[in-house]
């Protein structure tokens, strides 16, 4: 039985006084949580404060990016040992938005889930296909080069330490969902890809589903059997609505 895990990406959103507000409220509502993990993924600036605030509660700290560099002159730049230093003990490798505004690379993803891991931290590692792939009806083999960029350049028992996030791209932001059997087939198909390199591996890792998912969904997505969570954006950044699918979470726990 693999725990849910939902996480909340709060992308580039919010305020020092609008974070404070929306981390306390889901600290507040999440105290009857219990058989969910739940992350919250702040901007860089918030890191400070969310970990501030989260302290002594069971919520843990995810960032949205790190940098590929240890240390040194790359202006701009967050490096994963900053970021540890900091308290996160997740963060979101190659999520589309940075594949496609930022022009991450597989290579380059490789590299920042392979960092994470070697500071002690857990990626959570997105995958996913556009409206114009899945047309194509190339959502298999878009997500196997993803995964394929990863495992061969850095192993496949790094994926003992991460979780994955299937995400199909025309589904983010757009309040289009997957449905649960559109999402529990490509579930099914990323573990079996796990599988052929390690049965252990594939048994084990949490495949999360990200793409409008809301309250009203959440139930229906989790309860597919290998949806193992959920990545949320848009409501991630209302309380009562990201409480509700952490809920949801451990509904569909307690019925398994
Ligand atoms: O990382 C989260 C995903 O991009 C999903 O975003 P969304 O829930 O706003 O569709």
């Amino acid at each position: 039985m693999r725990q849910p895990l939902i996480a909340g990406n709060w992308k580039m959103n919010g305020n020092r006084s609008s974070v404070e507000t929306l981390l306390s409220n889901v600290i507040n509502g999440a105290s009857t949580i219990s058989k969910t993990e739940v992350v919250v993924c702040p901007s860089f600036p918030f890191l400070d404060l969310s970990e501030r605030l989260l302290s002594g509660t069971s919520i843990k700290l995810g960032a949205q990016n790190t940098s590929t560099k240890e240390s040194g002159a790359y202006t701009g730049e967050v490096s994963a040992s900053m970021l540890a230093n900091f308290g996160c003990q997740y963060v979101i490798c190659g999520h589309s938005e940075r594949r496609e505004y930022y022009g991450e690379t597989d290579a380059i993803i490789a590299e920042k889930v392979s960092i994470c891991v070697e500071k002690g931290m857990r990626a959570i590692l997105c995958v996913g296909e556009t409206l114009n792939q899945r047309e194509q009806e190339q959502t298999e083999s878009v997500i196997s080069t993803q995964l394929d960029g990863v495992i061969t350049q850095i192993g496949i028992d790094i994926f003992n330490n991460i979780e994955i996030a299937y995400e199909p791209v025309w589904a983010i932001g757009t309040g289009k969902t997957a449905t649960p059997e559109q999402a529990q087939s490509v579930h099914a198909f990323i573990r079996q890809k796990i599988a052929s390199h390690s049965l252990v591996i594939a048994e084990k890792i949490r495949i999360l589903y990200g793409g409008s998912m809301k309250a009203e969904n959440a139930c229906d997505l989790l309860s597919q059997s290998d949806i193992d969570g959920g990545l949320i954006g848009g409501a991630s950044l209302v309380a009562n609505d990201f409480l509700a699918i952490c809920r949801a979470g451990d509904t569909v726990a307690s019925q398994n």
